[in-house]
């Protein structure tokens, strides 16, 4: 599939998501099931997405020390998912016992790292005690997971031609913060529009709210679809 297109499923509830997703085509985009939606719902909403024919991108973010997230990716990757990921900030040893589980159980699910969220500026970061700029420490946390055999990185559209000249251009850069020039920000800090994010070398872009929230998804989903192919 070359879609970059993947649409965040911030639902409470697959009962109020499969209105949009039902009009949705599974060739031109994937889904995102995230917290909210699992939580709730837990795999049974990953099996009907699936069964409708989408690949889905299972984002819970894992972070723990590294036998409780290999179990986890494990776990996800047996329900099909197309890609799951982790935090960078759980470091190497972690990154590597869930890359080593995939491999060991033959299983294909692309597993990538968050770098660092698309929600925080140079001033969140520092209240975290990290210093260094989000952008540097975006490609810092990139060339860690790279080292450590991720697919591929969650990063800000505006680190994704850095991240693709350190780490190569088949590595992943799944970007959320994706902002239409129709869409507010919303709690978002290092955004792009859907166009800019593919020129700066974004393979995929996640896109939620100005979706989803729109007083009509399918219109703001076409608007984004005539931007990204140049009309
Ligand atoms: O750094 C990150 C990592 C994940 N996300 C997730 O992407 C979507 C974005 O939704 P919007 O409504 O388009 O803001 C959401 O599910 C986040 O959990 C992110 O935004 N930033």
């Amino acid at each position: 599939m070359s879609t970059p297109l993947i649409i965040a499923l911030d639902h409470a509830s697959l009962a109020t998501a499969l209105p949009l997703v039902d009009q949705l085509d599974p060739q031109r985009c994937r889904l995102k099931v995230g917290k909210e939606l699992f939580v709730r719902e837990g795999p049974q909403a990953v099996a009907a997405l699936q069964q409708r024919g989408f690949e889905i991108f299972l984002d819970l973010k894992f972070h723990d020390i590294p036998n409780t997230v290999a179990a986890a990716v494990h776990a996800a990757a047996d329900q099909g998912v197309w890609m799951v990921n982790v935090h960078a900030a759980g470091g190497r040893q972690m990154m590597s016992a869930a890359r080593d589980v995939l491999a060991r159980h033959n299983l294909t699910t692309r597993l990538i790292a968050v770098t660092v969220l698309t929600s925080m500026d140079d001033a969140a970061l520092e209240e975290v005690g990290v210093t260094l700029a989000a952008a540097v420490q975006a490609l810092s946390l990139a060339q860690l997971a790279a080292d450590s055999g991720m697919d591929g990185v969650v990063c800000s559209a505006q680190e994704a031609s850095e991240v693709a000249s350190h780490c190569g251009d088949d590595f992943l850069r799944v970007t959320p913060g994706i902002r239409p020039a129709f869409a507010v920000q919303d709690d978002q800090r290092r955004i792009m529009t859907p166009a800019s994010a593919m020129a700066a070398g974004s393979t995929h872009l996640v896109i939620g709210r100005p979706i989803t929230r729109a007083d009509d998804p399918m219109v703001a989903l076409e608007r984004i679809e005539q931007e990204l192919s140049g009309e």
